[in-house]
């Protein structure tokens, strides 16, 4: 026999669960008050295992099972013969924002997807059918005339970690539950976080331009860069991806200096050998790469400014892995013209792009990267499972995994 999917959750009843209930965690519903009959479940590949599976058990130990109802993470699922699945607004397939096309086949499995274009073209029939939104990078835009229209919404999974484009209030005012993939993108964001301090420290972009350029002299003496093993990285933020960066400049030999809402716990500091800054300006004036990991909430809004440029080091490096408005954008223009600071490595600005004549394009101490923290095959596939959780949870309502409360 195949073995079961991990989280699997199996009850048996002796009658058919009510039309239009689906997996329930917890103690079956109340019997219908029509005689038992056999019902046959349309169910294919592992579902059909799982079930087959634990139909098996359960005759073993004398029961009649008539009906096996299953709820599993990960697993191809088809639903009750005649049942809809889902109906899930997207904003498009494929092209610059739209959902990527290698994802769909994952999803039509779950979901009746609907594209923007559909819905609109079908609003009447569509607004009571749509009972979530798959928000992939920040589409379909949300506002309240959407929300007004989608009565049954009940639940918009978010991809990525930043919350930051979304309006909770207003979501919450809908009773439309929120959910995000935070530990999908961790640990690439942190990857990120090393590699643009690398490749500003030891100026990779620049030493790629010199070595493609064929007039430049190769070797010159003033062309030097500055070592990361050994040196100080203060990380502003130490939450999941602070965390992991942490782990990673622990590799490197790097003193660590940390500045978050809350300490973390002393076993976990001293996994990394992190050092707590209460205040952000210690961590600020003693670090060689400071590295904002923060989310942006109105409280890191402009976090740092022309104040805390001049506190650090002028031989410091500035690198923004988090949200281009977490810096005060002007201020970070003077800092890096005046070498107040001695370069910044970006993976976040605002807007994004930025204009092409942005004085920050034209600086040869500042590198920059599209935003592209999270940007690996295996974690944009990871970030699409999850939120395919998180919608199927919701809808039969459980416990929405990365559900993102206010
Ligand atoms: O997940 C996010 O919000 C990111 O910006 C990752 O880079």
């Amino acid at each position: 026999m195949t073995p079961c999917q991990e989280h699997v959750v199996v009850t048996c009843e002796h009658r058919l669960l009510p039309s239009g209930t689906r997996g329930v965690w917890g103690p079956p519903p109340p019997p219908l008050p029509t005689p038992p009959r056999c019902y046959h479940l349309s169910l294919s590949g592992s579902a059909l295992q799982v079930c087959s599976c634990y139909a098996l058990l359960f005759q073993l130990c004398n029961y009649t099972v008539t009906a096996c109802y299953c709820l599993f993470r990960f697993a191809t699922m088809q639903d009750m013969e005649g049942q809809e699945l889902p109906y899930v607004l997207i904003d498009r397939i494929g092209g610059k924002h739209g959902v990527y096309e290698d994802h769909v086949e994952f999803l039509e499995k779950h979901f009746r997807l609907v594209t923007m274009k559909e819905y609109l073209e079908n609003k009447t029939f569509l607004s009571k059918k749509i009972t979530a939104i798959y928000m992939w990078y920040y589409k379909p835009v949300i506002n309240e005339e959407l929300l007004q229209s989608l009565p049954n919404l009940k639940i918009l999974a978010s991809s990525g970690v930043g919350i930051d484009h979304l309006d909770l209030n207003l979501l919450s005012s809908y009773s439309v539950k929120v959910s995000n993939t935070p530990f999908a993108v961790s640990t690439d964001t942190a990857d990120m976080g090393m590699a643009l301090m690398l490749a500003s420290s030891r100026r990779l972009v620049e030493g790629y331009q010199l070595a493609v350029s064929p007039d430049t002299e190769y070797f010159p003496a003033d062309w030097l860069g500055a070592e990361v093993s050994g040196a100080s990285l203060g990380i502003v933020g130490m939450g999941t991806i602070g965390y992991k960066v942490a782990e990673r400049a622990k590799a490197f030999e790097m003193k660590i200096l940390y500045h978050n809402r809350n300490q973390r716990k002393k076993e976990e500091e001293s996994a990394v050998g992190a050092i707590y800054c209460k205040k952000i300006d210690d961590l600020l004036q003693q670090s060689d790469f400071v590295l904002l990991s923060v989310n942006l909430t109105p409280q890191t809004r402009k976090l740092i400014g022309k104040r805390e440029l001049e506190l650090m080091k002028p031989t410091a490096t500035l690198i923004n892995i988090s949200r281009g408005l977490v810096v005060d954008q002007d201020a970070l223009v003077e800092a890096l013209q005046n070498r107040v600071i001695k370069a910044a490595a970006l993976d976040v600005t605002y807007p994004e792009p930025l204009p092409r004549d942005h004085p920050l394009l034209k600086l040869k101490n500042v590198i920059i990267t599209p935003h592209i923290g999270s940007a690996t095959k295996k974690t944009r596939r990871r970030m699409m499972e999850n939120m395919t959780e998180s919608i199927e949870a919701s809808l039969a309502g459980l416990p929405v995994p990365n559900e993102v409360l206010q």
